[in-house]
């Protein structure tokens, strides 16, 4: 088989035992070493662990997960530490050597920060490194979180060009509701990745109706939500994602051989550039702005750049050269990109045609709000 590279995200709810927050040694043994056969295999493997609060919590006796954020900034800082020892432990002992990599949301918004980490993860990986990866909890700020580590394994997954994803939870695979509160709940095998954001809504609405809750485990943050969201930034950077049981991880050599275990989502031919990835994906939008159906027929069919005379209204505060949100009349995101004048500016300019912005700015700007170059579909 051809050397894959390939992202594995393990959740609290398979690192620990749900009972007593302990550890689960013997699964994550038994990962540790389906990964060292993948890197015997000549695969390049990035693996990101959650567990850092979960492990905390245990070693500081606590019962449940900590819900103030500076409280669990620092349970997390006890936690990361002794989870790292574990992992060098474990993969030590079989030879193979492992890197911390804790990221930040802001690491990802600026461009020069993106491309730092890619060249970090590229040097590590050809090294032969297993980059074990988490959110830098301790120093996160709320407002600017991955918050999951579904969505962060999504984004490095993207980021490195990963050929594979594997969500490893506490269940074998995704369901037509949450199999712990639905007996009949169906296993969904297969998802095209034109099927996803239906299956999205699908199981939003079935999980707020059966669950006021976010519908995870206490200790994971996610539940499948997270995992779809996941997988559909996978898919769009032509990444296939698998959610499967960590608590048998071998399962990852067999899907790579072909067979069909758990859910697994097609991933989309990987056609948009790294940078219009990072543009969709890497930075957080900051704002809105609302199309007519000219614009929007000119953004989505013709390819075109966004131009004042069809915007119709601002929403939110941002600067020139922030990411924002291109909406339709009925608010539905269709596009995002970086804007070539702030939220102030925008109001000024929109409904006119470019000639006029001289006029009304003061100043010789750009003819385009957004250029095509900076603009990717959502
Ligand atoms: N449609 C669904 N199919 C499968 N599991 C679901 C579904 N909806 C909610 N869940 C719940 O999601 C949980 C896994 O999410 P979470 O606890 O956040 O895991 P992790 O820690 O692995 O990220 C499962 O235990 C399951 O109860
Ligand atoms: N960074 C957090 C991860 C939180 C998280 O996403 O947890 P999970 O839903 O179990 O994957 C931690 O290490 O505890």
């Amino acid at each position: 088989m051809q050397t894959q590279t390939i992202v594995i995200k393990i959740g609290t709810s398979s690192l620990t035992k749900p009972e007593t927050g302990d550890l689960h040694i013997a699964a994550i043994a038994r990962l540790v070493e389906v990964i060292t056969q993948l890197r015997r295999q000549e695969h390049r493997v990035v693996l990101v662990s959650s567990g850092a609060v979960g492990v905390g919590c245990a070693r500081l006796g606590m019962k449940g997960r900590p819900t103030h954020i500076a409280l669990k900034q620092a349970v997390a800082a006890v936690g990361q530490g002794r989870l790292m020892r574990i992992y060098d432990d474990f993969f030590g002992t079989l030879n193979q050597p492992v890197a911390q990599v804790l990221l930040t949301r802001a690491n990802l918004i600026q461009r020069q920060h993106y491309i730092n980490v890619h060249s970090t993860f590229t040097e590590l990986l050809n090294l032969g490194v297993v980059p074990i990866v988490n959110e830098n909890d301790t120093v996160a700020v709320d407002e600017l979180k991955f918050g999951d580590n579904d969505t962060l394994s999504s984004l490095v997954a993207s980021l490195i060009e990963a050929d594979w994803l594997f969500l490893l939870t506490d269940v074998d695979r995704l369901y037509s509701a949450d199999p712990r509160q639905d007996i009949d709940a169906k296993p969904i095998e297969f998802v095209e990745s034109d099927q996803l954001p239906d299956l999205i809504q699908i199981l939003n609405e079935a999980a707020s109706e059966k669950l006021p809750a976010r519908g995870g485990t206490e200790w994971g943050t996610g539940g499948m939500n997270t995992k779809l969201a996941a997988a559909r930034i996978a898919a769009a950077a032509g990444v296939k994602t698998v959610i499967t049981k960590g608590d048998a991880p071998d399962s990852i050599l067999r899907i790579l051989e072909g067979e069909n275990i758990g859910t697994q989502f097609a991933a989309q031919p990987r056609t948009v550039t790294a940078r219009k990835r990072w543009i969709a994906y890497g930075m957080v939008p900051l704002g809105k702005i609302f199309l007519d159906d000219g614009a929007v027929k000119a953004v989505m069919n013709l390819g075109r750049s966004l131009l004042p005379a069809g915007i119709t209204k601002v929403e939110g505060r941002f600067d020139a050269q922030d990411a924002i949100g291109l909406c339709d009349s009925e608010g539905k995101e269709i596009a995002r990109g970086i804007a070539n004048y702030s939220s102030n500016e925008i109001e000024r300019i929109l409904g006119y045609q470019s000639e006029d912005i001289p006029r009304l700015l003061g100043f010789e700007g750009e003819d385009t709000v957004v250029h095509r170059d900076n603009l990717v579909l959502s």
